[in-house]
Formats: structure tokens, sequence, C-alpha cells
């Protein structure tokens, strides 16, 4: 209503045109003043006047604003520099530590709840009461944006989902939600100087490392949830082992040690002989023998993370093993166990062949359920894609890799030759030395000590007891310490109980059952023997018996 009402005020402000007896140039230009007047008491009208100063006010305010964004937005081209952290690299784990020793998750509001019983370094353990034994980690999100000082500079935080914020992938991606599979880190630091954000970078992994001091970090290519370009997606952290613990023929660990440790140390002279700075391991061996056992304790005593792959995965093929080697940072350990599954047995072949011709004859519906049902596993990997990446492994960096298999007999003699493996080192089912060291282990001085009763045996000769009652290279370490666990507190039945073995008829052991491999079900069928001790093979059970020798050492 009002506006008709002013907008006929204007009209007839005016007047009518025909009335007008002045020029019409004057009376353009006094029609023009009057309509201005006019238009400015409009204005001056409560309603529109202020309707129209909040219009030219918001413009302003929005215009301004713009001009913030933009300045900022300059600003941070010119002063930032912002690195991304991907879920699924190594260096990811550094960030999160990081983030949480600086106490950035106290100002997240949103956490993913794990149980406790992972072995994660960086999670917030929540509980308030420190006597109480916190069961679950609580992950900080990092949903919105954060800004902490960082060594005087000012650092900013943000998550994103995969690629973009509203793009997360994985497996409990929510749309539109972030989440933690899938993600990624972004850091950004306000400074010119570049070396500042490296500087964080290489504290956030000195702090990692510190961490982890009493930890092996193993990186496990186990699945490629996280995109092709993510491979060592899992970290797993083990309790350093001693060396002292890998009870091997004398010598043989501390060669291996050494050798290693030289490699490490002699970068310069391989680049200056030109040799490409790589070196080879192969562990061979029955399963149990210790052959994991020592890598992992090779990687504590030397500080290095441990990159293991299988090369059974059914992602892995020659372009994955690629991407999944060099992706390994310097003086990290490539670790491919049970590393025949390349290399398929003459009857592994002959089976394949059957298989072939049996599918071939199948209705193509038998034949789907009939794939899906083979046992066996076969590695998509090549040969000459395996050597490929062997060779090409620490041409650049300085990287060690170890190799473990049960069957070094189906390797192919390219993989063998100096320059791929230049160290091997063969292990042997348990002798007389180790199953005496093993007990040792087991019932150690300070838990037992030797009793003042003159009768009674003191732990060195049972463990003398135990060792002679062992038959040597019948079984493998692993199985002694099955045993042993079984009588963990009892070291005189222990002793005995293997010695009263002896007059029970040996069971014959297959070959096949010596050189199963531990990836294969192991049932484990157990009978009695005399007096209620027993030994495991793997798929049968051992009397104890006296017989055979072993060939253990190193080459
Ligand atoms: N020589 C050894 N010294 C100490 N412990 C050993 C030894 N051999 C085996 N063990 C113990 O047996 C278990 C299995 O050992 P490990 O996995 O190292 O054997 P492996 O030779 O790598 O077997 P596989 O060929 O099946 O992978 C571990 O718990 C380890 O502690």
């Amino acid at each position: 209503m009002s506006l008709m009402y002013y907008l006929n005020k204007i009209r007839g402000a005016a007047g009518p045109s025909g009335s007008s007896t002045q020029a019409p140039g004057h009376v353009a230009s006094s029609v023009g003043l009057s309509s201005f007047r006019d238009i400015l008491g409009v204005l001056s009208h409560s309603y529109v006047g202020s309707s129209l100063k909040l219009l030219v006010l918001g413009s302003i305010v929005e215009t301004g604003r713009r001009l913030f964004m933009w300045l900022i937005e300059r600003f941070a081209i010119k002063y930032c520099t912002t690195i991304r952290f991907l879920q699924g690299d190594p260096a990811y784990e550094w960030i999160v530590l990081f983030l949480n020793q600086e106490n950035v998750w106290r100002r997240s509001r949103e956490f993913t709840v794990s149980a406790s019983n992972s072995q994660r370094k960086w999670a917030v353990r929540a509980a308030s009461d420190a006597t109480v034994k916190a069961n679950a980690e609580y992950v900080p999100m990092y949903t919105q944006p954060q800004l902490f000082r960082w060594r005087g500079y000012w650092v900013e935080i943000r998550r994103t989902g995969n690629g973009s914020n509203t793009d997360s992938q994985g497996p409990y991606a929510i749309p539109g939600r972030y989440v933690g599979h899938g993600s990624s880190i972004s850091v950004t630091v306000y400074t010119l100087n570049m070396n500042v954000l490296s500087d964080l970078v290489e504290d956030a992994r000195m702090r990692y490392l510190e961490v982890n001091r009493p930890n092996v970090v193993i990186y496990l290519s186990d699945s490629p949830q996280f995109g092709p370009h993510q491979t060592w997606a899992t970290v797993k952290h083990k309790i350093r082992r001693p060396l002292s613990s890998i009870i091997l023929p004398e010598g043989v660990v501390d060669a291996l040690v050494e050798d290693a440790q030289e490699f490490l140390d002699t970068e310069n002279w391989y680049n200056e002989a030109g040799i490409p700075h790589r070196r080879g391991y192969l562990l061979y061996g029955p399963p149990g023998t210790g052959k994991t056992s020592t890598i992992y304790a090779l990687a504590g005593a030397l500080n290095l993370e441990i990159y293991s792959l299988s090369l059974a995965s059914n992602f892995v093929d020659d372009s994955y093993l690629q991407r999944a080697a060099s992706a390994i940072p310097k003086h990290g350990l490539f670790l491919i166990e049970d590393i025949d599954c390349a290399f398929p047995s003459r009857e592994d072949e002959d089976e394949d062949e059957m298989d072939v011709m049996a599918v071939a004859n199948m209705h193509p519906r038998s034949r789907r359920v009939h794939r899906a049902g083979s046992r066996v596993t076969r590695s998509m990997v090549t040969l000459s894609g395996l050597l490929n990446v062997i060779d090409g492994i620490g041409s650049e960096e300085g990287k060690l890799f170890f190799a473990t298999t049960n069957h070094i007999d189906r390797l192919d003699a390219a993989l063998l030759r100096p320059g791929r493996i230049d160290h091997k080192v063969q292990y042997g089912l348990a002798t007389a030395p180790q199953a005496h060291a093993l007990f040792m282990r087991f019932f150690p001085a300070w838990r037992f000590p030797d009793s003042d009763e003159k009768e009674s045996p003191t732990i060195s000769e049972l463990a003398d007891t135990f060792a002679a009652a062992v038959p040597p290279a019948e079984f493998s370490t692993a199985e002694l310490q099955g045993y042993l666990q079984g009588h963990k507190a009892r070291p005189v039945e222990a002793a005995r109980g293997v010695g009263g073995c002896q007059s029970h008829p040996p069971v014959v052991v297959p070959a096949a059952a010596v050189n199963m491999n531990r990836d294969k079900v192991e049932d484990v069928v157990e009978t009695p023997v005399a007096n209620g001790s027993r030994i495991h093979k793997h798929g049968e059970v051992k009397e104890t018996e006296v017989n055979g020798a072993v060939v253990n050492g190193s080459e």
C-alpha cells in the first residue's frame, strides 16, 4: 500500500506534462529535479530508506569479506606451505603421533573408538584414573581445522577424505563425512621458510621412532584398501626381541648382524665402486626353525623397519610388487616370506595341468564353484617381475632384502645368483645344544634357583637330561618350545618327561610333514605317551627318540 501511495505522489508532483508553458528542456530539468527531490523524500521514509540502506551496507560488507578472503588467499599462497599425509603411508603414523603429543587432540570433539588391544601408540587413552587400565582408545577425528603453535610457528591441521572433503572412501565410508579410513591429514605451516615444514616432518618421524624404540615396526602389504599408491597400509609393533633369544649354532646370528651392519655403514664404498647399494639374504630351512624370528631380532638390533609382503596375496602382481618395493624408504628391510610360492613345484604344475583339463570339461557353473574352492594358491608375480624388483630395490637407496623359504630346491638359479642373494643361511631342526639352550631359556636361574638339597638336580643338569633325550634333527625349535610351554612351571617334569618317552618305538616322520608350510592348516592330533608328555609335529604326534643329525650353519 505505502509503495503505491508514494508512486502516486511522485506522479502527482510531476503534474500533467501538457499543462506546462515552459520550454521543453527546462520542463525536463525541473521535472528531473523535483523527481530527485521526491526520490529523496521516498528514501527518507522509514521503510524503503532503511531497506536500501541495509542493501548498500550488505553489499559493502560482502565486498569487504570477499576482499578479505582474497587477501587471505594471496597470503596463504605466499606465506604458507601445506603438506598432506595419506592414510596408508608410513608417514601418516608419524603425524598422528605428533598431533597427539602436541595435544591437538584436546580440541577435537569427535573420536573413533577402538579396543586398546591394538599396539597403536598414538591413540588417546581417556581413563582419568591412572590406576584403571584403559580398555579403549580414542582416535581423534579432527573434523574441524585446528590451529596450534609449534616452535613459534602457527600450524593448521585439517583432515580430509580420500581426495576431497566429501569423498571419503574405504570400508567405513559415510558419504559427506570424514572418516578414519582412506583419509588424509593436511598440515599447513604459516611461514615463508620451506625448511620449517621438513623440520616438522623430521620432528614427527623422530618422535615416532622414539616412542617405538622398544618395538620393531612392521609394515604389512596385506590389502590394497587405500588405493593403488598406498601399499603399506597396515602397521604392527612387535616388542623387540633380543638377539640372544635366538637359539642357533654359535656365531650364526652374529655373522648375519655384522654383515647387515657393515652393509649399512658402507654406502660410500658401494657408490665409489659403482656397485648398487643393495644386499639380499635368503634364510631357508624347515618351518619353525627361527628364520622369521631372526629377521625380527636383527631389525630390532639395527633399528630397521620391516616391510613384509606375501607373494601369495591375490592382489600382488608384478606392478603391485614394483610399487610396494619402491615405496620402501631408505634403510627399510624388505621381507618376502615363503618366496617359493612364486615358483610352483613340479607336482603343483602337474596338478595345475590336470586342473585345467578337468575345468575345461566342466559345466560353467561347476567350473565357478571348483575355482572358488581350489586349494592351490598361486602367486600372480612372475619370475622376471620378481627379479626386476630385486635388482631395482637398492639401486638408489640402501635397502636390505630378506627372503625366507622352506623349499630352496624350488627357487630358480637366477634368483640365487650373487647380486640378488648375497648371503644364505641354512636353518635346521633342533640339535642337542639348541635343545639345551632352549631349556635354559625357559627355566632361567633367577626364576628357578638351584635347591640346597643334594639330591635335587640343578637346572643345568635338567637341561642336559632334556637335550640328551630330544632326538637331534627331528623336531623344530618351535615344536620343542611348544612342548616346554606345556611344562613352564615344572622343569623336572619337562626334562624327565622327554626321557621317559625313549622306551617307546619311534614314529617315522614323512619328509612332507617336516617341510609343511606354516600357512597350511595344522591339525594337531594328540596321542598321550607313557607319562603324559608329548611333542607335536605338524599334523601328527611324535614320541621322542634319539636319531639323526642336522646340518645347520651359514655360508
Ligand atoms: N632358533 C630359534 N630360536 C629361538 N626361538 C625359535 C627358534 N626357532 C623357532 N623359534 C620359536 O618358534 C616360533 C616360530 O619361529 P619362526 O616363525 O621364526 O620360524 P620360521 O623358521 O620362520 O618358520 P616358517 O618357515 O614356518 O615361517 C617362534 O615363537 C620362535 O620364538
